[in-house]
């Protein structure tokens, strides 16, 4: 079974509009509205790829509500802890000439709903996947990633960590099967600015060093890097098309792969996230199905 775990879920608020002036009151041509946060996002396209998860995580006042509704809709299995005070995050992404994102910080999580959380997983066996993505409240001091991967490693459990900073970088001594920093997080992990493949090889290679199995790089229009449990390394470019969104493009790479693992190897593993990003990078809203199928064949 697959869990995917979401500290931070969202409902995303993407505003079109032509033109954007700081300070000044602006409308907006559209507007659109998806559930998500990356570990839920992920369980969006997994299930595009026949691939059945259950979302975990927490969630919160009639936001919560309308994500767990809105994801029972759509046939997501979802197993949240409810928690007693505030209302899940909206996050506004606004899409004028350029791509601007305002994310919520999210309600606070106390030890009680952690504790719930962890029993929840304690309950995970082996040869099950679990898939840490995303920020956490501030209320959360940033072990709490490392906390559950602590807890699992006795069991033979493949995990899979999206996350930036010191949440990712605390974890890499649990040995992740799998972590996914964007080129920009992996130059801001090590306090430098990587401006060619050379050096995003290098540092990839350090996090694969400090623990992490497979290390990916994303690195939007210019494609992914991967370097293997066997230090072999892979590269794959883009598919074409227009792009119509970003958002979710990293998790939608995270699901293909995920997918493409437990079904063959590494290369196609590669080509599946590829083709799972780009189908969202040129769809409204997250990949599906058809556009993945599609976009694989060009691979
Ligand atoms: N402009 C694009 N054209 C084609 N493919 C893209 C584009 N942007 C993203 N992709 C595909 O999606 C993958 C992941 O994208 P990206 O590196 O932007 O992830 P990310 O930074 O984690 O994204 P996010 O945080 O918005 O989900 C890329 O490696 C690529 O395959
Ligand atoms: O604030 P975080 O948790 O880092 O990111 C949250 C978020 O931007 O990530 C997803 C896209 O990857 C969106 O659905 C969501 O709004």
């Amino acid at each position: 079974m697959v869990y995917t775990v979401t500290f931070n879920p969202a409902i995303d608020y993407v505003v079109h509009t032509g033109e954007m002036k700081l300070g000044s009151t602006n409308r907006s041509d559209r507007e659109e509205m998806y559930f998500g946060g990356k570990g839920i996002n992920v369980s969006i396209v997994l299930r595009e790829l026949d691939i059945q998860s259950k979302a975990l995580g927490f969630t919160a006042g009639f936001t919560g509500e309308a994500i767990e509704n809105g994801l029972a809709e759509m046939g997501i299995d979802t197993d949240f802890v409810h928690l007693k005070k505030g209302n899940s995050r909206i996050n506004v992404k606004i899409k004028s000439a350029e791509e601007t994102e305002l994310n919520g910080q999210g309600p606070d999580i106390d030890d009680e709903a952690v504790n719930k959380l962890f029993a929840k997983l304690d309950k995970l066996q082996d040869g099950d996947t679990l898939i840490l993505a995303g920020s956490i409240p501030a209320s959360l001091p940033s072990d709490i990633y490392e906390k559950i991967l602590e807890r699992l490693a006795h069991k033979n459990i493949r995990t899979v960590v999206d996350a930036t900073k010191d949440l990712l970088l605390n974890v890499l001594k649990y040995k992740p099967f799998l972590i996914k920093p964007n080129n920009h997080e992996l130059g801001e992990m090590f306090g430098v600015t990587l401006t060619n493949d050379e050096e995003i090889e290098k540092y990839a290679r350090k996090l694969k060093e400090m623990g992490a199995v497979n290390v990916l790089i994303s690195m939007a229009g210019d494609g992914a890097m991967l370097i293997d449990e066997n230090g072999e390394i892979h590269r794959c470019g883009v598919c074409n098309g227009k792009v119509k969104n970003s958002v979710g493009a990293g998790d939608s790479m995270v699901a293909g792969f995920t997918a493409g693992i437990l079904q063959g190897d590494y290369e196609y593993a590669l080509k599946l996230g590829t083709a799972a990003g780009g189908a969202t990078a040129f769809s409204d809203g997250l990949a599906q199905k058809e556009k993945i199928a599609e976009l694989l064949e060009t691979l």
